[in-house]
């Protein structure tokens, strides 16, 4: 399923910003609607400020997938996954945010910035947003994690 005109929340800290800025205009250029949770600036900020709002968005089921980004995606993701209602993955290549949409069900994508090129991110995030669900026998194990 393509989350065409589906809304977005997107956030990370000062290591992610540059990539969160071009992430956002990827998307939008993509059709889909972005907000942007911050941080704003490059200026030194701390992940869990950003990383919490976007997973209590996605929690809320007001916003249908989430984006994180820092440096090595790990602040991010340990956030993000403290929500009870969040399976967020740590992916640095597109068959990892395949296998992450397709096996876990993941609701969240973290980005490490400074480990990956744009370009390879934008690829990841869309594969994020273009992959569906396999349901099956990972229905039994997603209902697990938080059962
Ligand atoms: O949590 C992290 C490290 O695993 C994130 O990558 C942060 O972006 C990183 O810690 C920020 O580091 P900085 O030296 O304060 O820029």
């Amino acid at each position: 399923m393509t989350l065409a005109k589906k809304t977005i929340a997107i956030g990370g800290d000062h290591a992610g910003f540059g990539y969160k800025s071009a992430l956002v205009q990827f998307l939008e250029e993509a059709g889909y609607a972005v907000k942007d949770f911050g941080t704003d600036t490059a200026d030194s900020v701390d992940y869990p400020d950003f990383a919490h709002p976007v997973a209590a968005a996605v929690e809320s089921g007001d916003f249908e997938r989430g984006i994180l980004v820092c440096g090595s995606a790990n602040g991010v993701a340990i956030t993000a996954n403290k929500h009870q209602g969040i399976r967020a993955a740590i992916c640095w290549q597109e068959e990892l945010a395949s296998l992450a949409r397709q096996h876990n069900d993941a609701n969240v994508v973290c980005i490490p910035a400074r480990f990956i090129d744009i370009d390879l991110a934008k690829a990841i995030v869309n594969t994020f947003m273009t992959t569906d669900f396999e349901g099956g026998r990972h229905a039994n194990r997603v209902c697990k994690i938080s059962c």
